[in-house]
């Protein structure tokens, strides 16, 4: 008898482990009583969570000991086991880049053949550089790789980088970028009907909360004579909802604005006449 729960490895701790449980919140799920063992059960979803090091979450969903996990696209690039990315979450943003020590002369990847490169991601590096016909020793090792350079260990190195300060507090400057990731939710392919429905109703929770996220509650009072315009300005999710204001002459128009277009948005709004614009943040959005 399969398993009647959808079971999902998440991190422990470190960098994705707050927002993979705040992203599971937000879907409705309630994991209060057991946040701090290293595995719970939500008490309203047919949900069972696991606490791991991120490093093991491909492994366990590949071996189906999860159905589903929550890790970055960095690691399972490094790991290569057989999981298929089935949403991308949109936190857990960084690059994996190569860094040198900042006063070093460097004009191409091909300044690296013959040295020494440390990181955590051995196999990324060793593709990476492979691709470009350079030939470096790779040195792996598990963390604080930013100290290698500094202690004589590497003559650079490659880790993930997002704003900077790691790299610039250990004297080094990235010079090459090799990929983009974020966090995503990964699943073996061999679910049961049962828990395959269980993680289609999951995914079209963090669908409605990505969207959410995406878009804002826009409420803004117009003159009747510029409604056409301010129309043209607002599509919403089918069409904005114009009420009369107890002013005549005036409406009250309600919409959704996505989060790329906002301030340019706003700003023809106002040319248009509009005024008292409220902005409201979005709960779940389904369209
Ligand atoms: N500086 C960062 N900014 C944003 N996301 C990051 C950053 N560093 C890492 N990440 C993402 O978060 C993931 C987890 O990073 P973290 O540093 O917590 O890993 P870890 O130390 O290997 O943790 P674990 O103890 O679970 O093995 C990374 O694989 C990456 O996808
Ligand atoms: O560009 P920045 O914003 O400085 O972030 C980069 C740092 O973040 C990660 O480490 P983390 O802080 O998660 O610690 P860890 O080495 O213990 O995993 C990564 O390994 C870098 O060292
Ligand atoms: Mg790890």
């Amino acid at each position: 008898m399969p398993s009647q729960k959808l079971k999902i490895a998440i991190q422990k701790s470190g960098r994705l482990h707050d927002d993979s449980i705040k992203l599971l919140q937000e879907c409705g799920i309630d994991l209060q009583n057991g946040l701090n063992k290293l595995k719970t059960e939500a008490s309203n979803f047919p949900l069972e969570v696991y606490f791991l090091r991120d490093d093991d979450i491909p492994q366990y969903v590949e071996d189906e000991v999860a159905d589903v996990g929550i890790v970055g696209e960095n690691v399972i690039l490094e790991k290569e086991k057989q999981v298929q990315v089935v949403e991308q979450l949109g936190f857990g943003k960084c690059r994996l880049s190569i860094a040198i020590p900042k006063d070093q002369e460097y004009q191409s990847i091909h300044d690296l053949h013959g040295k020494r490169v440390a990181t955590s991601y051995p196999h990324i590096v060793a593709q990476y550089l492979a691709s470009q016909q350079v030939k470096a020793e790779i040195h792996e090792i598990s963390g604080s790789v930013e100290i290698a350079p500094s202690i004589g260990l590497a003559d650079a190195i490659c880790d993930l980088v997002s704003s900077g300060s790691t790299l610039f507090m250990n004297g080094l400057r990235e010079v090459e970028t090799i990929l983009h990731s974020q966090a995503v939710l990964i699943s073996h392919n061999r679910l049961h009907a049962y828990t395959s429905q269980l993680l289609e109703q999951l995914r079209f929770r963090i669908q409605a909360v990505k969207k959410a996220r995406h878009n804002k509650y826009i409420l803004l009072n117009a003159p009747n004579d510029k409604l056409p315009e301010i129309i043209k300005l607002l599509p919403g999710m089918k069409s904005p909802t114009i009420l009369p204001l107890a002013e005549s002459g005036w409406s009250s128009v309600h919409s959704v604005v996505n989060e790329n277009d906002f301030w340019d948005i706003i700003e023809s709004l106002k040319k248009h006449g509009a005024q008292g614009i409220l902005v409201v943040p979005i709960e779940k959005m389904i369209i």
